[in-house]
């Protein structure tokens, strides 16, 4: 499903390499924490698995494919099927809940119907639907962020990465974001989280990737 072999990553081709001999697999269904200080290379990870950057060596394999040799035209598809959770939910400000989650299902060119059931369906599910047209600024934190779920989940993808998905929230909003999350594992998508909340970790064991200083230093 996810497979990194001796990756490395350097930004901008020139810098340091931030990433370094990263070897692992993640089986396809799996829910793992990706752990470590800030500055370990969580995030870089991350952009890897959502195919927003290349690794300058080694291979990285997602949902099958290995994304140094992929196309670039065949990237846009393959990112459908890859759901993206960030820090500060990046929700569009001018757009309402209902057309923020209905965005992927438009760029993707489903029929207006569908679009409508697909989004109502998914607001149920993360107990917004009442706030359907509300603008997201008139939501909470906790709120936005199970918005922002409901958008990377909208297209079902096989694949989901959360980056740091409850760092501005607090401890009852942290744990509702996360029971969305552990949903989707539980429903068979593969499901990665990076965070620095420890205590979040404590509650809801499962494997991790620990970094350090751009290196896998445990697993399991
Ligand atoms: N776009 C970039 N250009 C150059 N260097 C970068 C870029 N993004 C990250 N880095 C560097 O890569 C290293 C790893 O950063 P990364 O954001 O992946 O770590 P992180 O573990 O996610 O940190 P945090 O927990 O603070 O988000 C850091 O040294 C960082 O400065």
């Amino acid at each position: 499903m996810v497979r990194f072999a001796e990756v490395g990553l350097r930004y901008g081709g020139a810098g340091p390499e931030v990433l370094r001999d990263l070897s692992f697999t993640l089986e396809p269904g799996s829910f793992h924490w990706l752990l470590g200080p800030s500055g370990a290379g969580k995030s870089s990870v991350l952009r890897l698995m959502q195919l927003a950057a290349r690794p300058s060596r080694g291979e990285v394999v997602v949902l099958g494919v290995s994304i140094s040799q992929v196309p670039r035209a065949a990237l846009p598809a393959l990112r459908r099927r890859i759901g993206v959770v960030y820090q500060d939910f990046r929700l569009l400000p001018h757009l309402p809940v209902f057309d923020n989650v209905a965005l992927p299902l438009r760029v993707a060119g489903r029929a207006e119907m569908q679009i409508r059931a697909d989004v109502t369906e998914i607001l149920r599910w993360v107990g917004l639907a009442a706030k359907a047209e509300a603008p997201p600024a008139s939501l909470s934190g906790g709120e936005q962020q199970r918005v922002a779920i409901a958008r990377a989940v909208v297209m079902r993808p096989a694949l989901l990465v959360a980056d740091e998905p409850t760092g501005n929230l607090d401890v009852p909003q942290a744990r509702r974001v996360l029971s969305l999350l552990r949903e989707m594992h539980r429903l068979g998508t593969t499901v990665v989280v990076a965070t620095h909340a420890e205590a979040l970790v404590a509650e809801y064991p499962a494997p991790a990737l620990r970094l350090s200083e751009g290196r896998l230093v445990a697993q399991g």
